[in-house]
């Protein structure tokens, strides 16, 4: 084969390889050393340009190879701001000070001589440099040759292709990381909106809560919900169950003020058959019932101190032992707490471990009460009109803005649960086609737990159980058998469901609780 010939086969090797690079540091490290071979280079570094445009950077240098191009203390800066390739001699290469140069110029064996030549595109964009190293300070031979020129210009070619390749998937990542940011917030977005159905309100706070709740939804964190009687707790507890992907498991509600502190344990825990007298049968506790779902802790700050140790056990391992049982249980299941009570002050009074206090709000959620957001209030009343209507089929009914303002100057102690019962009250008062009026409106006696809680209801003079008006001889007495009465009639109205026992009623379900415990009422 003729000098030609070889010098072309060896051409068409280099730039197939030179092709096959699909990144740029191979292409770098595959064109340097095709230079050493090809042209009996010492050493051959290629340096790229930054997309600032600010750093030359030598890969193969590591942290050493970084060259600011404001820095005249290296040549690589004379080089890119002329644009013009030059030679660097040894003796030059020893005066010049700077330590990534130096340690270029030790790398490459200290070569008598530097071919720094700048590498652009087409359309003038600087790239980068190569430096080219031999003991041989003269460079007309290698650089006039075609095949260095060739090479030279392929490998400007690839370079420029890779740094678009390196851009569309960055832009590729960058698109898609924006749609998906896009489809999160979408996603959340729509879920609030579903959620602004039974979670109403458009004060700030309200919207806060609702996002929040959905965030809450979409993690496995367990939550505590903080607020005031009847401001919506339960309902935040749902949200956070309806929204999560164990939507489909069961939600277990325990009201650890309602459940007597001696039976707790075992209806959380469960028992074996003859665990404890009157255990007559193996009974599944509700720890086992939440598995695959969402456990429900109302009133968590009434839970006895001993039960809170057994809690902050069963929460970090999730294994349980149902009372008398031998073996351990295990359940999954998502833990919400609520509680109206300050816990922070359960701490320091020494009724409430600190520990329990934070594994159980990893997600902590705070409802504020109805009156520090007014504008909940007039979006509150038209959502229980509403519900009213549907519920007793009653035709349409509006709220006066006399009416809304009355409300609006009132401080509902006992919360969202206060203005339903007193917006109930008002349509029963109310006829149909007309709006609520001031006048119908009783905003001070529905709450207080002293006072009779049914109030506005047509009560019969006596109840099962209840004294007879004429022979009332201890007015105190009367009255508490009265209102035991009242509960127990309640209570088998709604076959037990102390919750809508204490809803009809006005009551916080904890004051029901404690009222049952006080007069043994049983469901
Ligand atoms: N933002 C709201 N939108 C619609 N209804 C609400 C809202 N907040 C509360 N309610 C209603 O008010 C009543 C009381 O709410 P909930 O039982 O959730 O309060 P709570 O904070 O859990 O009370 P407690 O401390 O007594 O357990 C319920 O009928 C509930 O549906």
């Amino acid at each position: 084969m003729g000098r030609m010939q070889t010098e072309l086969h060896t051409g068409i090797d280099m730039a197939v390889a030179l092709i096959r690079q699909d990144n740029l540091p191979a292409l770098l490290k595959t064109a340097t050393r095709q230079l050493e071979n090809a042209f009996g280079l010492t050493r051959c570094w290629a340096l790229e340009l930054d997309l600032s445009g600010r750093t030359l950077h030598c890969a193969e240098l590591a942290s050493l190879g970084e060259f600011d191009c404001s820095d005249f203390s290296h040549p690589f800066a004379h080089v890119l701001q002329s644009g013009k390739p030059r030679e660097v001699s040894r003796a030059a290469s020893y005066r010049l000070d700077h330590s990534g140069f130096q340690a270029l110029f030790e790398a490459s064996n200290r070569p008598r001589s530097f071919w720094l030549e700048p590498i652009s595109g087409e359309d003038g964009r600087t790239l980068g440099m190569l430096a080219l190293c031999r003991d041989e300070p003269e460079w007309d031979g290698i650089t006039g040759m075609p095949l260095y020129q060739g090479l030279k210009q392929l490998l400007t070619h690839q370079w420029v292709s890779q740094l678009q390749n390196r851009d569309q998937v960055w832009q590729r990542r960058l698109l898609k990381r924006s749609l998906d940011h896009l489809h999160d917030a979408e996603t959340v977005r729509r879920r609030c909106e579903q959620l602004s159905g039974s979670l109403v309100g458009g004060s700030a706070d309200m919207v806060n809560l609702r996002s929040q709740i959905i965030r809450a939804a979409g993690s496995q964190l367990s939550v505590l919900v903080q607020g005031e009687t009847g401001c919506g707790k339960d309902l935040v507890a749902k949200g956070i169950h309806e929204f999560s992907d164990r939507a489909d498991g069961p939600l277990v509600v325990v009201n650890c003020a309602a459940i007597p502190e001696t039976l707790l344990e075992s209806e959380l825990f469960g028992h074996t058959k003859g665990a404890f007298s009157g255990a007559d049968k193996t009974k599944e506790g509700l720890l086992a019932q939440a598995n695959g779902g969402t456990l429900f802790l109302d009133e968590i700050g009434d839970m006895p101190m001993a039960l809170q140790s057994k809690l902050l056990r069963v929460l970090e391992s999730r294994q349980f032992r149902p009372l008398g049982a031998q073996q351990e249980q295990h359940s999954d299941f998502r833990l919400v707490a609520a509680t109206h009570q300050p816990l922070q002050k359960g701490i320091e009074d020494g009724g409430f471990r600190r520990d329990l206090f934070y594994r159980l709000s990893q997600f902590p959620l705070r409802v504020t009460p109805l009156r520090d957001r007014p504008e909940d209030l007039e979006p509150l009343c038209r959502h229980f009109i509403s519900l009213y209507q549907q519920r007793e089929g009653a035709g349409p009914m509006g709220i006066s803005s006399h009416a809304l303002h009355t409300l609006s100057g009132y401080a509902f102690p006992g919360n969202v649960r206060e203005l339903k019962n007193i917006l109930e009250f008002a349509c029963l008062q109310t006829p149909v086609d007309d709006d609520i009026q001031p006048e119908v409106l009783r905003l001070d006696d529905l709450f207080s737990d002293q006072q009779s809680p049914i109030s506005g209801e047509a009560v019969p003079a006596t109840l099962p159980g209840g004294p007879v008006a004429g022979e009332i001889r201890d007015l105190k007495a009367a009255a508490q058998a009265f209102e035991a009465a009242v509960i127990r009639e309640r209570l088998q109205q709604y076959d037990g469901n102390r919750a809508q026992a204490a809803e009809s009623l006005g009551l916080p379900k904890r004051t029901l609780a404690h009222k049952c415990l006080k007069y043994q009422v049983a469901e």
